[in-house]
């Protein structure tokens, strides 16, 4: 399957934050979600796969190709969707389209105006007036327009009411029918996820923890719960991070099967969210840094 996006050791260093070692790939034909809490590079990982930033070290290909001889190419074929105005603030949708238009070999008119009717976006309205779900809509449709093969999204849900949300978890969807198209997507707001992620790529404090299909994360990771009876110092390293309370324990694995054998019907194994994942991924790896120093 090809690899619409692909960061090989891609390092990137801040003061006091670091990206390390990102190999990522994203497959084309579908939709990945790429989760992380706050401030652990999820932001900075899209502004690299869209050249805005460049990394210390390690190699970023899009389509195959590399920024550094094909630039002007990837930008053709990629539209990168936002919520904020970094439009023009005082002209309006149609004079933004007038201005973009030109960039795109690919621009097509007859598709702009069956998405702003689509979308009921008002084409004379400034564009500094369009609420944040309009905007997200018009920066969609701008996208559309020149036939992007790649979608980026940056939270394309935060701030949107669940009606508008659904409605762009939708039309997302929608996008994906012909199985050309590949969307690449940041959120917080994991449930959104649910609905339309094929992949799951996630982050934690600049390290990615897995891309996997949505699938095998429900084949492979359970919630386990279970008398504290049963954990000891070997049995509770099969957890990724526990919880211990007069009741019991609950804690994440990653290996299902592996504890059903162990502890064979001893416990109880429930479904994990994408967010008790990533709670518990996140308590796993700061007491694994507590007990070594
Ligand atoms: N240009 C920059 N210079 C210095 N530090 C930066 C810069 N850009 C981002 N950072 C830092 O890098 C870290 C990761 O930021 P980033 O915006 O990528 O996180 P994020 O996962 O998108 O977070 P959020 O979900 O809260 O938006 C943060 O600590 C941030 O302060």
């Amino acid at each position: 399957m090809e690899n619409v996006i692909e960061l090989k050791d891609v390092n990137k260093v801040f003061k006091g934050f670091q990206l390390k070692d990102l190999n990522i790939s994203v497959k084309k034909g579908f939709i990945t979600g790429f989760i992380g809490g706050n401030g652990v590079g999820k932001s900075t990982t899209i502004k690299l796969i869209l050249n805005l930033l460049q990394p210390d070290s390690g190699s970023i290909s899009i389509f195959g190709l590399d920024y550094k001889k094909h630039e002007k190419e990837i930008k053709q074929r990629i539209g990168f969707v936002f919520d904020e105005n970094i439009f023009y603030e005082n002209i309006t949708l149609n004079e933004m389209k007038k201005l973009v238009k030109p960039a795109y070999k690919k621009w097509d008119d007859e598709l702009f105006n069956h998405y702003v009717e689509k979308f009921e976006l008002p084409l004379n309205k400034k564009i500094k007036h369009l609420s944040k779900g309009m905007m997200m809509k018009a920066s969609l449709t701008i996208a559309l327009s020149h036939h992007a093969e790649l979608i980026i999204m940056d939270e394309p849900t935060s701030g949107l009411d669940p009606i508008y949300r659904r409605e762009l978890l939708d039309i997302l969807h929608d996008l994906m029918q012909n199985g050309e198209r590949t969307i690449f997507f940041s959120t917080h707001i994991t449930t959104d996820l649910d609905r339309i992620a094929d992949y799951i790529a996630f982050i934690h404090n600049g390290e990615h923890i897995f891309t996997k299909e949505y699938y095998k994360i429900e084949e492979e990771y359970a919630i386990v719960k279970g008398g504290t009876n049963l954990l000891d110092r070997d049995t509770e390293r099969e957890f990724i991070a526990i919880r211990k309370s007069n009741h019991g324990f609950e804690a994440l694995t990653a290996n299902k099967k592996r504890i059903e054998d162990i502890f064979g019907e001893a416990i109880i194994m429930e479904k994990p969210t994408l967010e008790d994942i990533m709670l518990y991924t996140k308590k796993g790896r700061e007491e694994n840094v507590e007990s070594r120093s």
